[in-house]
């Protein structure tokens, strides 16, 4: 749990059901649209990170982006978009993954990063960890170092947080939800 977690946890708003029987979806939309609470959350992910030297924000599609891009501008490092599939004009190298709620697939430009890059990756959840884990290892797969992964929530009654550790990265989680929350 981060300085604000408590706050932030607090402007989250639970769904149930949606988008299909069973999930409890964690909507951050209230976060966004709250300003204060935005910049706090923004600045709980400064805080944390703002003497870890990193090179790149790899931010993940889409709503990843949304604390991707202003944490990369706090930080003075480059954004780089983690996307789903189809997405990059480019050359591409891409990992498929199982969510949640159904299979993805995550691509990444090939030259977005020069070997040995400081990565910081961030989301806005970690549900199964499917998500982190295949962008972790596009970035590892093209040369980068992946210094810890980073999210809003946690939800750790699904494991995700728990593989992604035992895969060996870090994860870090402005704040969590257990199942009957
Ligand atoms: O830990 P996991 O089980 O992999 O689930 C977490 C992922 O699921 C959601 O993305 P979604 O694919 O719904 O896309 P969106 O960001 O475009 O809404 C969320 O934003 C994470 O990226
Ligand atoms: N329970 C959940 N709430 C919001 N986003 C999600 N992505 C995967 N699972 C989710």
């Amino acid at each position: 749990m981060s300085i604000y977690g408590d706050y932030i946890k607090s402007v989250i708003r639970t769904v149930p059901d949606w988008p299909q029987a069973g999930v409890n979806f964690r909507d951050i939309t209230p976060l966004l649209q709250n300003s204060a609470a935005f910049r706090k959350l923004v600045d709980s992910f400064v805080h944390r990170y703002q003497e870890m030297d990193l090179d790149a924000i790899a931010a993940i599609d889409a709503r990843g982006f949304i604390i991707g891009a202003p944490l990369a501008y706090e930080l003075g490092c480059s954004f780089v978009p983690v996307r789903k599939k189809g997405k990059l004009p480019f050359r591409t190298i891409s990992e498929t993954y199982t969510l949640e709620y159904g299979e993805a697939e995550v691509e990444l430009h090939s030259d977005a990063f020069k070997q040995g890059d400081r990565i910081l990756i961030v989301d806005d959840l970690i549900a199964t960890g499917g998500t982190m884990l295949a962008a972790a290892k596009l970035i590892t797969r093209s040369g980068g170092r992946v210094i810890e992964t980073a999210t809003i929530v946690d939800l750790p009654d699904l494991g995700g947080s728990q593989r992604i550790r035992e895969a060996g990265y870090g994860v870090f989680a402005v704040c969590a939800f257990t199942e009957d929350e």
